[in-house]
């Protein structure tokens, strides 16, 4: 069973890597012992004028084979954080692509945010498991040379976990703020890169500097009160371990000089006990340093465990091409106050379309994305039951498409078209299959999302979802997309968001929301 520490943090393969690091370190503690015993013995030796050659050679092969131990953990745990992260960050890839370059936070935490787990398995699992092993097998040598000291030792050891705990419980809250401020930023850029071409059509590009210059501020204060702390901690630590070994000193030298003790026992348990709290001093300094590390795999599990919105709602997959039935339908953010969507019931019937209009905020975009099984169980709360909609025969077209390929055609393609000439003859964009979609005009790329729609219709979508197909396009685009969207009648079920009267004009059915509280 793996600790809570490491639950989710370690693939199952890099577990088995983490005894071997508990392997090494049980052969570093002997490697130490043994220095210890060797150069307390040579001392004395010295001391008496005696030949110390035997004792010195032990405590040199002692220390030369720690150094390769010590080593050897260090390269043992750079090949367990690249095996993990690497696994996340697949993981983390896979979500991202399956939500289609919709969710955020996925991005930032696959490339970014992800990099802050080097802390976290280079310095802070070691650290972990050398606390644990290493001390026990020093304690247990100084037990056996001198009670008292070992005494001493047991009762100041538990002072060091007890430090680090006060602090971490301090700065828990200051990390995870900076954490959300990276967030906020990231959020903000990719509403910005979306929104760019409306902002400066509307001259308020720069406005946005200002709000961009702020957030940035935000962060980097944010992540230098989490350094200064992590800085402090180390401080505080390093003196409770100086101030413990110094009692375990005083104890040691009186005894010395009251001849209650060795010579040689006293110099053994002097070298062994400041390696004694070593390791629990580098676990403290281990664990403020991969305080992100640990705020981002937090997210990470976050985004992976989230459960796809209709995986929420309760389904029934009745009859295919039977038309969408939704009832009792709410939508909670958890950051809105009031539900975004309150019980709402709609049916749909087969081949026709539904027009969903209303004031802006009332939460069309969001009974899209709802029927998408696009919200996860992080963004929002869902209730009510949907049919109708099988994933698999479902287009939605959502407010910012994106595009992957190079090419108009191969995008086109990707998404089942078998003849992307005669889909782009549809939305009046004959002859540009070879044409980079970047290069197209944001009309242009509208009609080439509502092209890959026709696509999937081709190839079996049932269900249509468009989310302001129309908003921001030219005139030229506009006239196309509603040709587009005419042609979807009887060949699927389309149910359309819309602020267009032209396009709103187009539907058999209209649903208007109102604004709730
Ligand atoms: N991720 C979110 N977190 C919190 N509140 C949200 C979120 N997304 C939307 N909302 C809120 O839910 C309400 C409905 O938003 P939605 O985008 O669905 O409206 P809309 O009718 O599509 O608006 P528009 O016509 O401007 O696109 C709004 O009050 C909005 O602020």
């Amino acid at each position: 069973m793996k600790p809570a520490l490491l639950r989710g943090a370690l693939p199952g393969k890099a577990m088995s890597g983490l005894y071997l690091l508990g392997v090494l370190n049980a052969f570093k503690a002997a490697t130490m012992v043994a220095f210890a015993g060797g150069l307390a013995a040579a001392s004395l030796e010295l001391i008496h004028g005696q030949n110390a050659s035997g004792n010195l050679l032990l405590a040199a092969v002692a220390a030369v084979l720690r150094g390769l131990a010590v080593w050897a953990v260090a390269v043992l745990a750079q090949r367990i954080a690249l095996g993990a992260k690497e696994a996340l960050r697949a993981e983390l890839v896979e979500r991202w692509m399956d939500d289609g370059g919709a969710e955020p936070a996925a991005a930032v935490l696959a490339t970014r945010g992800l990099d802050a787990l080097d802390g976290y398995y280079t310095q802070f699992l070691p650290a972990l498991v050398s606390a644990a092993t290493v001390p026990l097998i020093l304690g247990l040598r100084i037990l056996s040379a001198d009670w008292v000291s070992a005494l001493i030792v047991l009762l100041t050891v538990p002072l060091i976990p007890l430090f680090m705990a006060l602090i971490g419980w301090h700065i828990q809250q200051k990390v995870s703020e900076a954490s959300g401020a990276l967030l906020r930023l990231s959020h903000h850029l990719a509403e910005l890169a979306r929104g760019l071409p409306v902002l400066i059509g509307v001259g308020r590009a720069a406005e946005q500097r200002a709000a961009l210059r702020e957030l940035g501020q935000e962060y980097r204060s944010r992540t230098m009160l989490t350094l200064r702390t992590a800085f402090l901690s180390a401080l505080a630590l390093e003196l409770a371990a100086t101030l413990s070994v110094a009692v375990v000193a005083v104890f040691i030298g009186v005894r010395l000089v009251y001849g209650q003790l060795g010579l040689e026992t006293g110099l053994l348990v002097l070298i062994l006990v400041a390696d004694c709290y070593l390791p629990l001093r580098e676990v403290g300094t281990a664990f403020h340093a991969s305080d992100d590390g640990r705020e981002a795999m937090r997210r990470a599990r976050l985004v992976l465990d989230a459960e796809r919105g209709r995986g929420v709602l309760s389904t029934e997959q009745s009859h295919p091409g039977g038309g969408v039935q939704v009832s009792g339908l709410s939508v909670h953010y958890p950051q809105r106050r009031g539900a975004a969507i309150s019980e709402l019931n709609l049916s749909v019937e087969p081949g026709t379309i539904c027009a969903v209009s209303g004031p802006s905020g009332c939460g069309k975009s969001t009974l899209l994305a709802a029927l998408a099984g696009q919200l996860t169980s992080n963004q929002a709360e869902l209730s009510g039951t949907v049919s109708g909609i099988d994933p698999d025969r479902l287009s939605w077209l959502s407010q910012q498409p994106g595009s992957t390929e190079t090419t108009v055609a191969a995008e086109l393609q990707l998404w089942g078209a078998e003849q992307p000439t005669v889909l782009l003859d549809a939305v009046g964009l004959s002859g540009r299959e070879g044409q980079h979609p970047a290069s197209l005009s944001p009309g242009q790329l509208r009609r080439l999302a509502l092209a890959r729609v026709l696509a999937r219709v081709e190839s079996g979508a049932q269900v249509v979802l468009l989310d302001e197909p129309t908003a921001h396009v030219d005139a030229e685009s506009a006239r196309w997309i509603e040709q587009a969207v005419l042609s979807l009648r009887s060949r699927a079920t389309v149910l359309l968001a819309s602020h267009d009267r032209r396009l709103l004009a187009l539907a058999d059915q209209h649903l208007e929301l109102e604004l709730t509280k």
